[in-house]
């Protein structure tokens, strides 16, 4: 896939003979897929690239901040699962006030088929673009008679099981501690990612040493609590019962953090950059007594997590 940051740099590579699809792809969901799976037919129907034009930050970020939710993804992630997709160019352009400011006329006539000669267009539900989002699918479809591009609107994926399938449905399944229900509408694990910094170095001490993620994590976090996962380290994926939290037992006024403890595992992880995965959530996080109730309480969670990543098989030790 090749990446293209700004508008700009298309005049150094053109990329024409497009199909484009048009969104903020934030946790590239079931309902980002289906787009995603239309864009990929209808390129290798006509012999297009398949183009995803889509914002570095939710565009919330600069026109209503306070109504502005948390990404589920960095950009870096959203980039990764759209080429796992099979998207052959990523567009990922800051939403500044120079883009915002484009009359959606303009943004169909000078970008979609000025710069990307676009043949097709697909979008999801809902779309609305251009200045003041005054642009909508009919607006679309009106220029596209004249302009020579076809639009398609791919609606709502709606599972029987699952519902309507959406990044706010993803973003209050976590909240809600339902990691399963978020796991299945992303149709990925619920992941995020950093370095492993310094703590307080405490962990080794209670037998549990804990690698701590630092600096800017990528991903949505979870809400405070213990969750079951994976923790990926080069590649390699061991299990992990890891904690989201201040640590209310030691630090009352320190800022959440997520620490992890490996399962069988024992070695050097500072400034390692690792994926952790949540697969199902524990429990939420106590303030215990003292030390003594409070690694009583980690053997078990330990327990538990090998169970949940065993298949629900407990053995004896732990
Ligand atoms: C599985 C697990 C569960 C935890 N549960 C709690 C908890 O309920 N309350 C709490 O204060 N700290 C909890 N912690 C965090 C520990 O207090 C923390 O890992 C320890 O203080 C070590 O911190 P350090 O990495 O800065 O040395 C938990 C940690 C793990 C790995
Ligand atoms: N099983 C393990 N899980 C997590 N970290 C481990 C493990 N074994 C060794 N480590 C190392 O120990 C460090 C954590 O030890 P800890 O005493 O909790 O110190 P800190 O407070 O700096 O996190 C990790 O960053 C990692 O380098």
């Amino acid at each position: 896939m090749r990446t293209f940051t700004a508008l700009d740099d298309l005049a150094d590579e053109p990329v024409r003979g497009t199909a484009v699809a048009i969104g903020k792809f934030d946790g590239v969901h079931l309902g980002h897929q289906a787009i995603l799976t239309r864009l990929r037919d209808i390129a290798a129907a006509e012999q297009l690239e398949s183009v995803v034009f889509t914002f570095r930050e939710n565009p919330l970020r600069l026109l209503r901040p306070d109504r502005c939710p948390e990404p589920l993804m960095s950009p870096d992630q959203r980039e990764t699962a759209l080429a796992e997709a099979g998207v052959d160019v990523c567009l990922m352009v800051p939403f500044d006030e120079r883009l915002s400011s484009i009359p959606a006329e303009a943004f169909v006539r000078d970008i979609l088929v000025g710069r990307l000669g676009t043949r097709h267009v697909i979008v999801g539900p809902d779309f609305r673009f251009g200045h003041r989002g005054v642009g909508d699918v009919a607006l679309l479809q009106r220029m596209g008679e004249e302009l020579d591009y076809t639009v398609e609107e791919v609606s709502f994926v709606v599972d029987d099981d699952l519902g309507r399938v959406s990044s706010t449905r993803v973003r209050e399944a976590i909240g809600q501690g339902d990691i399963e229900l978020a796991t299945r509408m992303l149709g990925r694990p619920v992941a995020v990612r950093g370095d492993v910094v310094h703590g307080d170095a405490r962990g080794r001490e209670l037998g549990f040493p804990t690698a701590n993620l630092g600096g800017a994590v990528e991903g949505f976090v979870p809400n405070d609590g213990v969750y079951a996962g994976w923790a990926i380290v080069d590649g390699v994926r061991r299990m992990a019962a890891i904690s989201v939290g201040s640590n209310p037992t030691f630090t009352p006024e320190a800022q959440s953090r997520v620490e992890a403890y490996l399962l069988d595992y024992s070695g050097d992880l500072y400034g390692a950059r690792i994926t952790i995965e949540f697969v199902h959530r524990i429990r939420g996080t106590y303030t215990f007594s003292g030390i003594d109730a409070l690694v009583e309480r980690m053997h078990d969670d330990v327990r538990e997590t090998r169970a949940m990543l065993n298949g629900g098989i407990l053995r004896d030790e732990c």
